[in-house]
Order: structure tokens, then C-alpha cells, then sequence
């Protein structure tokens, strides 16, 4: 039986194979030449860092595989400029659809909203959805080592580094980083969630983060919930979080991004 990430890949390639009929790179292109420059997605995160604590990528997010229906009352533009205010770093806003209720127009009214850099959160298995990121106005794009293999994920970073974008390589075990260690991007990412059974443990970047050198740019991602979880993942060296799911159930949004940052 498929696994989410299985299922997840099987419908993107379906789904690009419809959309570059449609869309050509030179239609993309174009786009890009009007879509502005990027903004520094890894240069922010590591501007952003206090003392002793990590800076935002805050999560624009409506549903997900493992929690359902998060947020329904969804203004991406209204909560892109919460997280502003509050104080994050960058964002991080899902497009997929048929898993997460997300859109290509949220993500680029949340950041026709605000100043921050943002990264598309796509799954991608083909190099044109990172030419369609950058078309879109992306600052970053991610790559997930548990959904491709090494000669996908090197050509999606080159690809991204070509439009100026970052490129946030995402891991959860020892044999992913190992793997993503090999590669040119600098700026990698700990998924505390296993995507495959979606168990959710902080220890797993407390566990991964002596693996990375004092070049690289480490990010602790999901499973955030309060400042004490902040501290805890700002003594393994990470320079940033995301979070997603405990910011995007909360009323007041600013006031719960300045509190989660409030170490
Ligand atoms: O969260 C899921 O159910 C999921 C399923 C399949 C692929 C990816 C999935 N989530 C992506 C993420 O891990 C999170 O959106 C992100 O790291 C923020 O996590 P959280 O703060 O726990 O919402």
C-alpha cells in the first residue's frame, strides 16, 4: 500500500504532466521577468537570530494529512501580515491542494501582503514546479529527501539557485542528512515529523543537528508548540524553526508569534 509521501508524488508528476502542456518554461520565464528579484530567505534567518534563540519560519497553513481541517477561517493575506507583525523571519506557504486545502493564490497574496521572504511549500518531483516557484515570486523552494532521490534533489537546488531562490533541503533520519550533507544548499531542515507515520518527536533534531558543519544553516521544523520548546531546539545550534499547526489554531496570531518568540 502507498504511503502519504507515495500517493503525494504519484499525483504531483500526474499533475505536472498536465500542467506544462499548458504552461511552457518560456511562459514561465516571462513571468519571472515580472515577478521582481527574491528577497533572501536563508540571508533573514540567519539576520533574525537572538541570542540564544531561533529565528520564525511561520506556516501558512489550512489543513494537513494528520491533523485534518487546522484553520478555518483561512485570510492568507491577513494572516501573512500577522506573522509579520509578530515578528517572524520568513514564511512558508503550502500550495498543494488535494492534501493541504493550500493554492497557488495564497501563497502569492501572502506574500504580495507583507516584505518577508517566503518559501513555497510544494512537493516536488520535477524541475519545472521550481521554474513555476520562482514564477509564482518565491524566495525558496523545498526539497524533501524522503520523496527523491540524490540526482532530482541536486537538480531541483541548481535549478533554484539559477533564479536566486534558496533551497531548503528537508531530512528526518541519519542516512537523509547524510545524503543531503552531500549536496550544494546550505540551508538544511530537520522534519521532527516522520512524514511516512507522522509521529512527531523534537529529539529527532536534538539527535541529527551535530551532523551538520558551522556552514550550514539548520532549521527545526513542526511539532512547535511553546517557548520552552524554542529553547530546547535553540541549545542543538539550530539558527531558525517552523511552525506551522500551533500558530496557525491560535485567535490572535500576532500575539501568539511574538509569545512563541518570546524567550
Ligand atoms: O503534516 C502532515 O500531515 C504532512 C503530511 C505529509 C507531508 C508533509 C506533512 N507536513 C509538512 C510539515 O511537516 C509541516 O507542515 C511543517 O513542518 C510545520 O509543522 P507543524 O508546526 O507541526 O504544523
Amino acid at each position: 500500500m502507498q504511503d502519504i509521501l507515495e500517493k503525494i508524488a504519484t499525483y504531483k508528476r500526474e499533475d505536472v504532466a498536465v500542467r506544462r502542456v499548458n504552461t511552457t518554461l518560456n511562459d514561465l520565464e516571462s513571468a519571472i521577468e515580472a515577478a521582481g528579484p527574491t528577497r533572501g530567505f536563508a540571508r533573514a534567518l540567519v539576520a533574525n537570530q537572538q541570542p540564544g534563540g531561533l529565528s520564525l519560519i511561520a506556516e501558512i497553513k489550512k489543513a494537513s494529512p494528520s491533523k485534518g481541517l487546522i484553520r478555518e477561517d483561512f485570510d492568507p493575506n491577513y494572516l501573512a501580515q500577522c506573522y509579520e507583525a509578530g515578528g517572524a523571519s520568513c514564511l512558508s506557504i503550502l500550495t498543494d491542494n488535494p492534501s493541504f486545502m493550500g493554492h497557488e493564490s495564497h501563497f502569492q497574496s501572502a506574500r504580495g501582503a507583507v516584505s518577508l521572504p517566503c518559501i513555497r511549500k510544494e512537493f516536488l518531483v520535477d524541475t519545472w514546479q521550481v521554474t513555476e516557484s520562482r514564477s509564482l515570486g518565491a524566495d525558496a523552494i523545498l526539497v524533501i529527501m524522503a520523496m527523491i532521490d540524490d540526482s532530482l534533489a541536486a537538480d531541483l537546488i541548481d535549478t533554484a539557485h539559477h533564479y536566486g531562490m534558496d533551497a531548503l533541503v528537508e531530512v528526518h533520519d541519519a542516512e537523509e542528512m547524510r545524503r543531503a550533507l552531500t549536496l550544494k544548499s546550505k540551508l538544511i531542515g530537520v522534519n521532527n515529523r516522520n512524514l511516512r507515520n507522522f509521529h512527531v518527536d523534537l529529539a529527532v533534531t536534538e539527535e541529527l543537528a551535530h551532523m551538520v558543519t558551522p556552514e550550514h544553516i539548520l532549521v527545526a521544523e513542526s511539532g512547535i508548540f511553546t517557548p520552552f520548546d524554542v529553547k530546547r531546539l535553540a541549545r542543538t545550534g539550530a539558527t531558525a524553526m517552523l511552525v506551522g499547526e500551533s500558530l496557525m489554531r491560535q485567535g490572535d496570531v500576532t500575539e501568539a508569534t511574538r509569545t512563541l518568540l518570546s524567550i
